[in-house]
Order: C-alpha cells, then structure tokens, then sequence
C-alpha cells in the first residue's frame, strides 16, 4: 500500500538540525513519504545562522509544480519562507490543501528568518489559507503586535479575519523550567482553546524543535487524524526526541534535537 504523502516547503540547515533536515526525518520516522521544495540554503549551525542564500521565487515555483503536478500530497507544512514574495506565491499555490504553516521568524540561536515584510505577508496571504497555525510564544506576539496569556494569543490568532474561515492555531511552548511541563495552546474557531501539556525534557538540546513539531503535525494530519489527536501526537513525538537527544553534547550551542529512530546514545 502507498504511503500518505506530505510536502516541506523549508530552507536548509547545514548543521542538520533543523529545517528540512528536521522534516524529512520526521517524515520518515512517521512512516509518510517527504517531499521537500527548498525556499533557502542556511549556513548554520547549533550556534548560529552565519548565511542565508534566498532560492529564486521562479525556481520555488517550478519545485511546487513538480510536486503538485505529480504526487498525491496529503498534507502541506511552511518552514522558512524567507521573503514577502515567497510566502504569498506559497499562499497562492497552497490555497485548499491541508495546511500547516509554521511562521518561521526567528532562529532558536535568535537569528532573524523573516522581517517586517515577511511578518506582513503571513498575515495577508498565508494564514487565511492556513489549516493550522503553529508560532512559538514570541512569533505570536510579533504576528498579533500585542502581547497576552498564549491562551490568549492562540484564540486572538485564530480570530485574525481573512478570505477562509476555518483556521486552527497552536501557540507552543510554555516555560518549561516553572512547571516541569510543557503546555502547547491548541485555538479552533468556534471552540474554546484548549492545552496541550506534556512532560518537559530539561535540555538545551532544543534546536529544531518547531520544524520537528510542525513537521510530525503535518505527518499526523497526512495519515488522517484529526486535529487534537495529530497535535497531541506531535507533541508527544517532539518529548521523546528531546529525551534521546538530551544527554548529546554535540556542537558548540543549542544541540540538534535526536532524528534518530529509537536513539543510539
Ligand atoms: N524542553 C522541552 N521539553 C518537552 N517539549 C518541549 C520542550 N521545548 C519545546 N517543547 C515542545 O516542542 C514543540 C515545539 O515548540 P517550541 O515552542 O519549542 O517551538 P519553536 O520555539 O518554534 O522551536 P525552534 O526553537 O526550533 O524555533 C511544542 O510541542 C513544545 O511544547
Ligand atoms: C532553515 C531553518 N528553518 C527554521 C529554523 C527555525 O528553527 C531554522 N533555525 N532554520
């Protein structure tokens, strides 16, 4: 039987820890078949982004055709987008298919992904096409200009009007080192938020949690599970990588969170 197919559209990471790197694994260990359409090449690693090589919007657009014009993709998830002009022909191309737009802005290492215009462009174009959502607290707070609770965040987010209704955000993260847990703010329009909570792994083995969490919602929602269930099972995928990957002291900084299946530590 064929797998369920699912698409990145994501920049690189040199140092394999995020990114598509971090999708495909995910993919892969979430038995879905990865197609990969490249927005940027990064030269990064666990410290930081030293070099961004935008790819040429005609050459992303010729990479979402072949993919569009040939496999049967389930389900679609946005990394780094990179540029204004991206995220819009990105929205263009994605309108009607099983969403997950993760608003890459900032780098674990604090690097700027995406500026003014970028932030801009998400807002206008990609999330009224969106499914799902998914900024970390402060991608949230710069999308909404405003600060808040991530509860509320997550049902301001999911309250922000476009052209389609129908769209779901999950603010993530929380503050681990208060509670020992993690909770994700899980906002669907016309429903009360709910959490997510889940154990917190301490660790700053923390890069490329967004695009590993993104990626297994996106494989969740691939295989058919509904939403709650597709987060609930992203977040969990997301503890137990972080549980392998913690005793790793790879790199200079914030070390690659585990894309190995079952870890060999
Ligand atoms: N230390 C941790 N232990 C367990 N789960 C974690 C931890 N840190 C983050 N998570 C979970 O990882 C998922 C991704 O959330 P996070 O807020 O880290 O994304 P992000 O900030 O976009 O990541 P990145 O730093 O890669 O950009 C969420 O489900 C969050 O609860
Ligand atoms: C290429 C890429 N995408 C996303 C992130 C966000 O963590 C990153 N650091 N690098």
């Amino acid at each position: 039987m064929n797998p369920p197919v699912a698409l990145t559209i994501a920049g690189t990471d040199s140092g394999g820890a995020a990114g598509t790197a971090a999708d495909l694994a995910t993919f892969a260990a979430l038995g879905v078949h990865g197609a990969c359409v490249i927005t940027a090449v990064t030269a990064q690693d666990t410290t930081d982004v030293s070099d961004i090589h935008p790819i040429p919007v005609a050459t992303l657009e010729a990479q979402l055709h072949a993919v569009f014009d040939d496999l049967p993709v389930a389900a679609v998830k946005t990394g780094m987008l990179g540029s204004a002009e991206a995220v819009e022909l990105v929205a263009r191309l994605c309108a009607g298919r099983p969403l997950v737009v993760d608003p890459v802005l900032v780098a674990t290492s604090g690097a700027v992904l995406g500026g003014e215009d970028v932030r801009r462009a998400y807002l206008d174009h990609l999330l009224p096409v969106a499914t799902v959502v998914t900024p970390n607290l402060d991608e949230a707070r710069a999308l909404l200009g405003h600060d808040g609770s991530p509860e509320e965040l997550a049902v301001a987010l999911a309250g922000v009007r476009g052209p389609t209704s129908g769209r779901a955000v999950i603010v993530t993260g929380g503050d681990p080192a208060a509670t020992g847990e993690c909770t994700d703010w899980l906002a669907e329009p016309g429903k009360p938020a709910v959490p997510i909570s889940h154990p917190a792994v301490p660790t700053s083995n923390d890069h490329g949690t967004g695009c590993t969490y993104s990626s297994a919602l996106a494989a969740h929602l691939a295989r058919g599970a509904p939403l709650r269930e597709a987060a609930e099972q992203a977040a969990a995928y997301v503890t137990r990588q972080l549980a392998i990957s913690q005793s790793w002291t790879l790199g200079r900084g914030r070390g690659p969170i585990a894309h190995t299946i079952g870890g060999t530590r």
